[in-house]
């Protein structure tokens, strides 16, 4: 059993910058926050300031009245300021990560307030890790926190799934990467490249981690089929060109049915059919045992199949195979990555709100958009490497957030909108209208305190280099926000390493569920996406009874004209005019032909059948 690695020494402490005011001791209070006690206000006494800054400061705040004043002003006073930055910092040592919700503008009444709701949370999230019903809509457990700590799951079947599945996909990519599994008849005689097929969950957190973490030079290079644009996916394999011979093909659903998903595989299999290779040869799926795909995989023999729990949903599916076979192929330490994520959620399950980061987050989300998403999250991180990152929290945070009902059948309509790509460069698109323009947002800064490896840093100016720039295009840029009232959150990492991948995919993941609670909302099921697909299902079924009307009448001699109305009339679907003319129009842009049942003659194009039906040429 590959156990995950034990956890290895304290990442490189930061070395503090000198405050700016001279404490007497900057000291950690305990595993989390950091408390710094600062010289006695009066002369006389020498006693050290331990009152929560937070506190002295909402008196601040207070309205006449003495209520807390709800978001009456932002602390500017810069001494007070720093205060509050040190009073609620969040350190975890360890993984050397840092958070800091002192730009968002919460006041100790309203921590107060929340309490309850908080410690409500946290046994919501004790009772999930057991094994509760936590996705009653589903009537599923949740399970994902299980993936990187087998121990917590609830029975040994489950645990040894876990146990086993990672065992299995690390000697399987081990086996790849070292050419023990090659394929049939390639001229490198390996694997070269992976050509990972799925969507949503099935390929945003496989995007992200690449994009993170890939190095320059992997055992084999990743693209993804995400969609099912004919155009994208003849780009992807055009793009692998010969190496299609040496490519891994992954095919992830945790369903085993999703149409995008289906569609990318019939055109990849058709691409090797036309290859002349052998599809299963080099085909691997990830999927739910027993689903479409999953008999598919087996009853053509497949290379391999890797089992996907119905207990981990598809938008916290990065610490089960579907991240994790990816990221082991191109060469990434996943048991790094999960013992972050371990090292995470270990700091996530104290109860003191400000020694949990995952809960001081949902509060800072809480108060900044009132709880019901009235302002935007938006993300920012500070280093190209994590440029999907808030592509993937788009899945994790709005799929999660984004419900019609909450869990006593009320309609609220909730969410939390997530958009972001990177700075500094999203500064010089929308940052304008973040500073100045509608005020319907807070942002998230990620910060990553290492620039370059080591040794490889070049000032470009005496004194400065890039990444100074960089720094201080974050800090001017969280600065000037905050300057004109815009809150913000900044998480810091040391580098971007497996490790603290895993560390934000787990702080983000619970961080949600807290959220969730604190809103009243099931977090784990997606009902709204079942609508669309369903949707979808309709549009095709109506298209082939267009195509069985124009092809019927194409084949009378001579043609008979039909109007839009008259093939509205024959699909028995007459208040469908608008999308059968859709229909129409989008068969005709790609010059589709027709062609009639029992054909009575060559197949015809509808472009000419629609002129000779002098159908209004509107496409
Ligand atoms: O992995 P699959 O079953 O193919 O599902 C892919 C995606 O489909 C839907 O959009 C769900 O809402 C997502 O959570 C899921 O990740």
């Amino acid at each position: 059993m590959a156990s995950i690695s034990g956890i290895s020494s304290a990442s490189p402490t930061l070395k503090r910058q000198k405050p700016l005011l001279k404490p007497t001791s900057l000291f950690r209070k305990d595993s989390g926050s950091v408390s710094v006690s600062f010289p006695a206000r009066s002369k006389s006494a020498d006693r050290g300031f331990s009152v929560s800054v937070a506190r002295e400061i909402s008196a601040e705040l207070s309205t006449a009245d003495g209520a807390p004043a709800k978001k009456k002003g932002l602390v500017k006073d810069p001494h007070a300021l720093w205060r509050r930055y040190v009073d609620w910092l969040y350190q975890h040592k360890e993984l050397g990560l840092f958070l800091d919700v002192s730009r968002v503008g919460f006041t100790d009444e309203f921590v107060s307030e929340m309490e309850p709701r908080l410690q409500a949370a946290f046994k919501a999230m004790v009772e999930l890790e057991k094994g509760a019903i936590a996705n009653p809509d589903e009537g599923r457990m949740v399970g994902h926190y299980w993936l990187r700590n087998p121990k917590l799951a609830p029975n040994s079947f489950l645990r040894l799934q876990i146990e086993n599945t990672l065992e299995g996909l690390l000697k399987f990519s081990n086996d790849v990467v070292s050419g023990k599994i090659k394929p049939p008849s390639s001229p490198a005689g390996r694997f070269t490249q992976v050509l990972s097929v799925g969507i949503g969950g099935s390929a945003l957190g496989p995007q992200f981690v690449a994009e993170a973490l890939a190095p320059d030079n992997p055992p084999l290079k990743i693209r993804f089929i995400d969609n099912t644009d004919p155009a994208g996916i003849d780009h992807q394999i055009a793009q692998l060109g010969p190496e299609l011979a040496s490519t891994l093909v992954i095919v992830i659903s945790k369903s085993g049915g999703t149409p995008e998903t289906r569609n990318g595989l019939l055109e990849v299999q058709k691409a090797f059919r036309e290859a002349g290779l052998n599809f299963a040869k080099q085909g691997v799926a990830i999927t739910q045992e027993g689903s479409l795909l999953d008999n598919t995989a087996r009853i053509e023999g497949w290379l391999a199949r890797f089992p996907m729990f119905d207990w981990v949903g598809g938008k916290t599916s990065e610490m089960a195979a579907v991240g994790l076979l990816p990221a082991a192929l191109q060469g990434i330490d996943i048991e790094e990555m999960l013992v972050g994520a371990l090292l995470m959620d270990g700091a996530n399950r104290t109860t003191v709100v400000r020694n949990n980061p995952a809960a001081l987050l949902a509060l800072s989300w809480y108060w900044a958009s009132d709880g019901l998403g009235s302002k935007d999250m938006v993300v920012l991180p500070y280093k190209d490497s994590l440029l999907l990152f808030s592509r993937y929290l788009q899945q994790l945070v709005m799929e999660s957030i984004g419900k019609e009902f909450d869990l006593d059948g009320n309609r609220v309509n909730q969410g939390l909108t997530v958009y972001g790509n990177k700075g500094s460069t999203d500064q010089h698109a929308y940052i304008q209208q973040l500073r100045e323009g509608v005020h319907n947002f807070f942002v998230t800064f990620i910060e990553v305190l290492r620039d370059r490896p080591p040794g490889h840093d070049w000032e470009l100016e005496p004194g400065v280099t890039c990444g100074d720039y960089l720094f201080g295009m974050l800090q001017g840029t969280r600065s000037a926000l905050y300057g004109n009232d815009r809150e913000s959150i900044t998480v810091t990492v040391q580098e971007v390493t497996p490790r603290s991948v895993g560390a934000l995919i787990a702080l983000y993941e619970r961080a949600v569920g807290i959220y969730a609670s604190l809103v009243n909302i099931n977090a784990y099921h997606q009902p709204g996406v079942e609508a669309g697909k369903k949707a979808a299902g309709e549009v095709l079924a109506l298209q082939k009874r267009v195509l069985a009307v124009l092809n019927e009448a194409s084949c009378k001699e001579p043609v008979e004209p039909l109007t839009l109305e008259e093939v509205a009339d024959r699909c028995h679907a007459p208040e469908e005019i608008e999308m059968i003319y859709k229909i129409i129009a989008h068969m005709a842009a790609n010059d589709r032909a027709l062609i009639a049942e029992g054909s009575c003659g060559s197949p015809r194009s509808i472009k000419v059948f629609l002129g000779e039906c002098n159908v209004d040429a509107l496409y």
